[in-house]
C-alpha cells in the first residue's frame, strides 16, 4: 500500500551528496604565497622538513649539562663550572670532570649527556653540588625529536590554518604554494528582501541568507563575490546566473527552489545548462537544487534561512571543501544521550538544533523552524533523525558539532 506520508521523488541525502562530490574537481591553479598570507590557504604542494627540528640536541631546562660517568652514585657530586651556554650560542665541548651553565633552549655541548635542573643543585664558589639520584639522559631534547628532516611534515590538500602555518615556520618554510582562492558568487533571489540599515516596507523582510551565506564562505577562506538580491522572476534569476558563472568557479542562490511558480531558479538552471538534482528526503531542507551552467556547479539553497543552513552544512560545505582542493574528510558524530523525548513519523531525515550538557547529554533548543534563525545562537550542533525514528530519553543519538559542520 502506498504511504500517505512519503514524498517520492526525494533523494536520499547520502545519495545526494555521494552524487554532488562525483561532479566536483579541484581545477584551481597554484600559486606560490608568503607563509603568513598563506593562513586559510590549502596547500597545492606537499612539504619536507630540508632540517631536523630542532636542528642539535638542547636543554630542556635552566641548569647544568655534565657527563652523568663524573656524578658519585647515591651522594651530591660537586663539580667545578667550566662555561656558560645561553640560547643561541654554539658552545665548544665539555671539559671532562665539569659541569657546564646552559639555559632551556641551549645546544648540549659535546660530551655532556644529562641536564641537572638548577633546582637540583646548589652553587657554590663557582663550584656545583649536584643533588644523587640524576637519571642519565635527563631534560636533553634530541636533535630531531619533533620532526627529522626529509619527512613529509603536510600532504597537498592540507588547510593551512594556524598549527600549520606554525609547523611550516619551525621548518623555515618562508613561502609555499598554494590554490588559488575558490570563487564563489552568492544570489540571494526574492522580492521581499531588503538589506540591513533601511526600514522595512509593507510585505518586506530582511535579507539574513546574503549575510549569513557570505560570510560561512568566508570562514571557509573563500574569495566571495556579492551579486545582492535578485527579483522574482525567469528573466532577472536567468540574467543574474548567466553573469556569475563568467566570474566564479562556484554559485550559491538562496531562495526560489520550492514548487511555487514564483521559485524561479530551478527553470533558470534549466534554460541556461543543466539540473543534476532536486529535493533532498531532508529536514529542513528538502527543496535544494543543484545543478551547472556550462562547466561553473551551481546549489541552490532553499530560502528558509534554517534549511539554507543546514544544506550548505551538509551538502554544499564538503564540495566547496574538495573544489578547493582540501582533503575530504567524513563529518562524523558524537554519539550522546537525548535529554528529550520525542515523537518522529515524519519520514524525512531530519537534523535539529540541539545544545550539548556538560554530562554526555544532548538538548534541543526552540524554536526549530526552519523559518527560524536565532537559535542557533545557543545551538552548538545538530542531531541526525533518521526517517521515522522516535527518540527516548536517555538513548544514544548522532551528533554533530556546528563547528565541524561549518569551518575550514
Ligand atoms: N507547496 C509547497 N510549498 C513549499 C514546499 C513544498 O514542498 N511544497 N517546501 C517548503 C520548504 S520545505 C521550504 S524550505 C521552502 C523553500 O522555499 P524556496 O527555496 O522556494 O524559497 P522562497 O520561497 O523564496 O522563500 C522561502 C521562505 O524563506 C524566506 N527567505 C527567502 N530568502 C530569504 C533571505 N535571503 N533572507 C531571509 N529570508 C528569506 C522567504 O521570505 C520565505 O518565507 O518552501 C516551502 N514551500
Ligand atoms: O526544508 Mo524546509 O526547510 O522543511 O522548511
Ligand atoms: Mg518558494
Amino acid at each position: 500500500m502506498t504511504d500517505p506520508c512519503s514524498q517520492p521523488g526525494l533523494i536520499p541525502l547520502g545519495s545526494a551528496l555521494e552524487l554532488l562530490l562525483a561532479g566536483i574537481e579541484c581545477r584551481l591553479p597554484r600559486e606560490p604565497c608568503a607563509l603568513l598570507q598563506a593562513h586559510g590557504r590549502v596547500l597545492a604542494r606537499e612539504c619536507c622538513a630540508p632540517v631536523d627540528v630542532p636542528p642539535t640536541d638542547n636543554s630542556a631546562m635552566d641548569g647544568y649539562a655534565l657527563r652523568h660517568a663524573d656524578l658519585i652514585p647515591n651522594q651530591p657530586t660537586p663539580l667545578p663550572v667550566s662555561q656558560r651556554i645561553p640560547a643561541g650560542t654554539a658552545p665548544p665541548p665539555l671539559t671532562p670532570g665539569t659541569a657546564a651553565r646552559i639555559f632551556t633552549g641551549a645546544p648540549i655541548p659535546a660530551g655532556a649527556d644529562t641536564v641537572v635542573m638548577q633546582e637540583r643543585t646548589l652553587l657554590e664558589n663557582n663550584q656545583v653540588l649536584i643533588a644523587p639520584d640524576t637519571a642519565a639522559g635527563s631534560n636533553i631534547r634530541p636533535r630531531g625529536q619533533d620532526i627529522r628532516r626529509g619527512t613529509v611534515v603536510m600532504p597537498a590538500g592540507t588547510r593551512l590554518n594556524a598549527t600549520a602555518i606554525g609547523v611550516l615556520a619551525s621548518i623555515g618554510r618562508a613561502e609555499v604554494e598554494v590554490y588559488r582562492r575558490l570563487r564563489v558568487a552568492v544570489l540571494s533571489t526574492g522580492d521581499e528582501l531588503a538589506d540591513p540599515g533601511v526600514a522595512l516596507k509593507p510585505g518586506q523582510i530582511y535579507n539574513s541568507n546574503r549575510y549569513l551565506v557570505l560570510c560561512l564562505l568566508r570562514q571557509l577562506g573563500l574569495e566571495t563575490l556579492d551579486l545582492g538580491p535578485v527579483a522574482d522572476s525567469r528573466a532577472s534569476t536567468r540574467n543574474a546566473l548567466s553573469q556569475a558563472a563568467e566570474h566564479v568557479d562556484i554559485i550559491l542562490t538562496t531562495g526560489g527552489v520550492s514548487v511555487g511558480e514564483e521559485d524561479h531558479v530551478k527553470t533558470a538552471i534549466q534554460d541556461l545548462g543543466q539540473l543534476d538534482l532536486w529535493r533532498i528526503n531532508l529536514k529542513p531542507g528538502k527543496p535544494f537544487a543543484a545543478g551547472k551552467i556550462g562547466r561553473t556547479p551551481l546549489f541552490g539553497l532553499p530560502g528558509n534561512p534554517g534549511a539554507a543552513l543546514v544544506t550548505f552544512a551538509l551538502l554544499v560545505r564538503p564540495c566547496l571543501c574538495k573544489a578547493q582542493g582540501l582533503h575530504t574528510t567524513d563529518q562524523r558524530p558524537w554519539v550522546l544521550q537525548a535529554a528529550f523525548a520525542r515523537e518522529h513519523t515524519n519520514t524525512r531525515e531530519e537534523y535539529l538544533r540541539a545544545r550539548r550538557g556538560l554530562d554526555g547529554t544532548v538538548s534541543l533548543v526552540e524554536p526549530q523552524g526552519s523559518g527560524t534563525l536565532s537559535s542557533l545562537l545557543q545551538c552548538d550542533g545538530l542531531i541526525r533523525i533518521p526517517p521515522r525514528q522516535p527518540v527516548r530519553e536517555g538513548e544514544p543519538v548522532e551528533f554533530y558539532p556546528l563547528h565541524e559542520l561549518l569551518d575550514g
